[in-house]
C-alpha cells in the first residue's frame, strides 16, 4: 500500500540543521493500524505529514500502490490528499464558522460529490462516530470529544484507503480517550490507519503494530512488511472547489464578524460615497448648466449679417506688439483707420453660402432664422374700409422706406427660424407655448407674441390696424382670426406716366384682387416659462417661407424690372448714390432674396463649437474679402464655463479617487489579517485537498463580498446623500433637485469598487494560497 524508501527531510534554521527524517524506510499493509512511538522531536510528525502530503521529502521516494511521487505535481497530490488519505489532528483543526455537516462534507464538496449524496455520507459518518443527534448543533457547543468525534468524521467520510492521526487523544481525559480509541481501532479494520502517540499503554492496547522513532531514525518496528503485491492500481480523481463554495466559506466566516465587516465595508465605501456625490452633483450641474445654455444661446444666436464688425475674427486686427515702450525717440506720425470703421467688414452672402447653411448638421443646430429686408403689400379690412397694414413695431404710420427696413434687421426680428431637419422638434412648439388659438402650420399663418404678462407691443397692433390706446385690454377672439391680403407688386404699384411707380389708390381693388395670398393669424404665444428665450419679440411673427413666396411673387414685378434699371429710386425719384443703397432698394421691393442677416441658433456649447467649426471651415482658403465673418455673443463665456465645469469635476473625482485607493489599501490589510487569522483553516482545507487556486479562490470570494458589498452601501448611502444636499441647494440657488446620480454612474461605481477591494485583497489571497499546508496546521 504504502512504502517509504530512504526517505529523508532535513529543516535547516540559520546555522542548525535539524534532521527529521534521516533515512527511513517502512512499508505498510493495506489494513493495519499502526502506531508509531517516539520522544519528542524525533521526527514523528513530520513523516505522518508527509505521508499525508501535507510536507515534501527531501529525498528517497514515497510509493502508493507502488507508484513513485518523485515526479507528482501539486495538482497530484491535492488529489491524493482528498481520494485517499483522511487526516485527525491532536487539536481537531474543524472550522468555526461551518456547520458541524458542512465540517463533515467539506471534502467531498471539494471533489465535486453531488449535494445530496455528501449529505448522505456525512450523515452516516457522523452516525457512525455517534453523533447522530447532535448534527444541529455548532462546533463551539460541541465538548472535546465530540469535536474530535466530527474530525473523524471528516476524515472517514469520503472512505480514505488512509487515515493518518497525530496525537488524536492528546486533548481528551482518559475516558473520552478510550472511546476515540475505539472508534479507531475499529475503522482500521477496513483500511491503514497510522497514529503518532506518546502513549505507550493506547498503542499497545490497540494497534496492531508499534513503530518506535528516535532522532530521525527508525529504532524499532513490532511487525514489519515487506511489500511485495506490485499489482496494485493507482487511480485520483482531480479536486477542484466550485466557485460557490468559496463563496460559501467566505460568507460564513463574514458573518461569525460582522461588525468588523459592516465597519470595513462602510469605511471603504467612503471613498464611493464621495465619488457618487461629486457625480451626482456634476451631473446635475451639467443638466442645470445645459439648460441654461439653451435659454442663453437662444438668447444670443451666432449672427450673420451683410455687415459685420470684426471682433470676433481673431486674424483680422491684429496688434503690433514692437513699438510699445520706446515713444520718445519717435519723430513720425503715424495714419490709422478708425477702429470702428476697420472693424466693418461686408460679408459677400451669396446663394452658395445660403446652400452652405442648409447643410449644417440639423443635430447640431437645427434652427435658422433669415432676415430679408421684403416690404410687404398687406391691406386689411378694418370697420368695412380697406386700410393698409404692417408687421412692424415702428411707431410711425408712414411708409418710411429705410424705417420699414430698419424694423427688420437684428435682434427681436419677427420671423421664427426655419428648421434644417423638420422631425427634430419645433422651434415654437419646444420655446413658445399657445395662449390661444393655434401653431402656424402654413406659411400664411402669422402668430401675435405676448410677454408672460399677456402684453405685447402696441404698435404691432395698431400697425395692423387696430385702434387702441395704451394698456387697453382686446379679447383673444379679436385678433385670432385676423384676415389680412398679401398683394403682389404688380397688383399694387401703378405706373405713373412719369416712369414712376406708386402704391395704388383704388385699395379696394387691389383687396379683393383674386391673385393675393391671405395671411391670418392664427394663434397667440408666449415663451416658456422654463425657456425664457427672447427670439421673437412683442408683435407679429411670420415665416421665413412667407418672405420668400413674396420674394418668388415679386422678383420679376414691374417695379423691380424699372428699380434694376434705373439709377432713382423709382418710387420717390431721389438718385441711389451706392450700391448698397440701390441693392437695399431692390430687396425691399422683393428683387433680392440674400437676406441681410441670418441667426443660427443652437442649444449648448459642444453643439455651437460644432456650427462654429463648420462656418470657419467655409472660410478656409478664401482671401480676407470673400470671408463671410459671424458674431458669436455667447462665445467667450461660454467656453469659459464648460471648462471650468470639466476642471471641476476632474479635480473633486481625483480627491474622491483618492479615498478609494485607501480603501483599497485597506481591505488588502483586512483580507491579510484574515489570512493570518484563517492559516489553521488554510492547512485544514488542504489537508482535504484544497488546491492552491481553490484557496485564492476563498480569499478573492471574501473581498468580493466585500468591494460589492462597499459599492452597494456606497451608492445606497450616496444617493441618500443627495437628499439633503438637494434640499440645502434648493434653499442657497432655489433650484430642485440638482444633485442626480446617473444610474448607469452608480453600476460602475459597484463594478470599480469590486474591482479594486479584489485587486487589493488579491495578493493576501495569493500568500494565503502559498502556505506550507504542515506549517498551516502547526500554526495556533
Ligand atoms: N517547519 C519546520 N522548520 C524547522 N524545523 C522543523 C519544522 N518542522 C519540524 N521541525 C523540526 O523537526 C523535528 C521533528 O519534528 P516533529 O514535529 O516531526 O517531531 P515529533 O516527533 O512529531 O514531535 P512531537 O512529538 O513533539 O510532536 C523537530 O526537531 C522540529 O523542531
Amino acid at each position: 500500500m504504502l512504502e517509504l524508501r530512504h526517505l529523508k527531510k532535513y529543516f535547516h534554521v540559520g546555522n542548525t540543521t535539524t534532521k527529521a527524517l534521516d533515512d527511513v524506510s517502512l512499508s505498510f499493509r493495506d489494513k493495519e493500524f499502526v502506531s508509531i512511538l517516539g520522544p519528542s522531536g524525533s521526527g514523528k510528525t513530520t513523516m505522518l505529514n508527509i505521508i499525508g502530503g501535507l510536507d515534501k521529502y527531501d529525498s528517497g521516494d514515497l510509493l502508493i500502490k507502488n507508484k513513485s511521487t518523485k515526479n507528482f505535481k501539486d495538482t497530484d497530490w491535492d488529489a491524493y490528499r482528498n481520494n485517499s488519505v483522511g487526516f485527525i489532528f491532536q487539536s481537531y483543526n474543524l472550522i468555526g464558522h461551518l456547520s458541524i455537516l458542512d465540517n463533515v462534507e467539506l471534502g467531498m464538496t471539494l471533489s465535486g460529490v453531488s449535494s445530496e449524496e455528501r449529505t448522505q455520507k456525512a450523515k452516516d459518518a457522523l452516525t457512525r462516530v455517534g453523533l447522530g443527534e447532535h448534527i444541529g448543533k455548532k462546533i463551539a457547543q460541541l465538548s472535546g470529544g465530540q469535536m474530535q468525534r466530527v474530525a473523524i468524521a471528516r476524515a472517514i467520510a469520503n472512505d480514505p484507503e488512509i487515515l493518518l492521526a497525530d496525537e488524536p487523544t492528546g486533548a481528551l481525559d482518559s475516558q473520552t480517550s478510550v472511546q476515540i480509541m475505539n472508534l479507531i481501532k475499529e475503522i482500521s479494520k477496513d483500511r491503514l490507519v497510522i497514529m503518532v502517540t506518546h502513549d505507550e499503554e493506547l498503542a499497545k492496547d490497540y494497534s496492531d503494530r508499534i513503530v518506535r522513532f528516535a532522532d530521525g531514525k527508525i529504532q524499532d518496528d513490532t511487525n514489519p512488511y515487506d511489500d511485495s503485491n506490485r499489482n496494485q492500481q493507482f487511480n485520483l480523481k482531480r479536486t477542484k472547489m466550485s466557485w460557490w463554495t468559496a463563496l460559501k466559506l467566505s460568507f460564513t466566516n463574514l458573518k461569525t464578524k460582522k461588525g468588523r465587516t459592516l465597519l470595513t465595508a462602510f469605511a471603504s465605501s467612503i471613498g464611493i460615497i464621495s465619488i457618487a456625490i461629486v457625480l451626482g452633483l456634476s451631473n446635475g450641474f451639467r443638466i442645470q448648466i445645459g439648460q441654461t445654455q439653451g435659454e442663453t444661446l437662444s438668447k444670443f444666436p451666432i449672427t450673420i449679417s451683410q455687415v459685420a464688425t470684426q471682433t470676433s475674427v481673431g486674424s483680422s486686427i491684429t496688434k503690433d506688439k514692437s513699438d510699445t515702450s520706446k515713444s520718445e525717440n519717435i519723430n513720425y506720425v503715424i495714419a490709422q483707420q478708425d477702429q470702428s470703421e476697420a472693424a466693418t467688414h461686408a460679408n459677400k452672402i451669396d446663394s452658395n453660402y445660403l446652400d452652405y447653411l442648409t447643410k449644417i448638421n440639423p443635430n447640431d443646430s437645427n434652427n435658422i432664422s433669415y432676415n430679408r429686408a421684403t416690404g410687404m403689400n398687406l391691406l386689411r379690412e378694418v370697420n368695412g374700409k380697406i386700410q393698409s397694414v404692417k408687421f412692424s413695431t415702428q411707431s410711425d404710420n408712414g411708409s418710411n422706406m429705410s424705417q420699414q427696413m430698419s424694423a427688420m434687421t437684428g435682434m427681436g426680428v419677427s420671423v421664427f427660424p426655419e428648421q434644417l431637419d423638420q422631425s427634430k422638434g419645433n422651434f415654437l412648439k419646444d420655446n413658445y407655448q399657445l395662449v390661444n388659438g393655434e401653431y402656424p402650420s402654413n406659411p400664411t399663418d402669422v402668430v401675435l407674441i405676448v410677454d408672460k404678462d399677456n402684453k405685447t407691443n402696441i404698435n404691432a397692433l395698431k400697425n395692423l390696424g387696430f385702434d387702441v390706446s395704451n394698456d387697453q385690454k382686446l379679447d383673444y377672439n379679436q385678433i385670432i382670426g385676423t384676415n389680412i391680403k398679401l398683394v403682389n407688386n404688380n397688383n399694387y404699384y401703378q405706373q405713373l406716366p412719369t416712369g414712376n411707380f406708386m402704391p395704388t389708390q383704388d385699395l379696394t381693388t387691389a383687396y379683393n384682387n383674386s391673385q393675393n395670398r391671405e395671411v391670418k393669424v392664427v394663434g397667440i404665444l408666449k415663451s416658456n416659462e422654463n425657456s425664457r428665450t427672447t427670439a421673437l419679440a412683442p408683435g407679429i411673427a411670420y415665416s421665413d417661407k412667407l418672405a420668400q413666396e413674396i420674394i418668388q411673387d415679386n422678383a420679376n414685378s414691374e417695379i423691380v424690372k424699372a428699380q434694376k434699371e434705373s439709377d432713382n429710386n423709382v418710387l420717390t425719384g431721389q438718385p441711389i448714390t451706392s450700391d448698397m443703397a440701390k441693392t437695399q432698394t431692390l430687396a425691399f421691393l422683393g428683387g433680392n432674396d440674400i437676406p441681410t442677416s441670418i441667426l443660427i441658433y443652437t442649444d449648448n456649447f459642444k453643439n455651437k463649437e460644432n456650427v462654429l467649426t463648420y462656418l470657419n471651415r467655409y472660410n478656409e482658403g478664401k482671401s480676407d474679402e470673400d470671408k463671410i465673418i459671424y458674431t458669436d455673443m455667447a462665445g467667450t463665456v461660454s467656453s469659459l464655463t464648460g471648462g471650468l465645469m470639466d476642471g471641476i469635476t476632474y479635480v473633486l473625482v481625483a480627491f474622491a479617487g483618492i479615498s478609494l485607493v485607501t480603501s483599497m489599501i485597506m481591505i488588502g490589510i483586512l483580507t491579510y489579517t484574515s489570512v493570518i487569522e484563517r492559516t489553521k483553516e488554510i492547512g485544514v482545507l488542504k489537508a482535504l485537498g484544497a488546491r492552491k487556486s481553490d484557496i485564492t479562490h476563498v480569499f478573492d470570494a471574501e473581498t468580493f463580498i466585500l468591494g460589492l458589498g462597499s459599492g452597494v452601501l456606497g451608492v445606497g448611502i450616496g444617493y441618500l446623500a443627495l437628499f439633503p444636499i438637494n434640499a440645502l441647494l434648493y434653499q442657497i440657488t432655489n433650484m430642485e433637485n440638482v444633485a442626480n446620480l446617473n444610474p448607469v454612474h452608480a453600476i460602475i461605481l459597484i463594478i470599480i469598487s469590486t474591482a479594486l477591494t479584489m485587486l487589493g485583497g488579491h495578493i493576501p489571497s495569493k500568500m494565503a494560497s502559498k502556505k506550507d499546508a504542515s506549517t498551516a496546521l502547526r500554526s495556533e
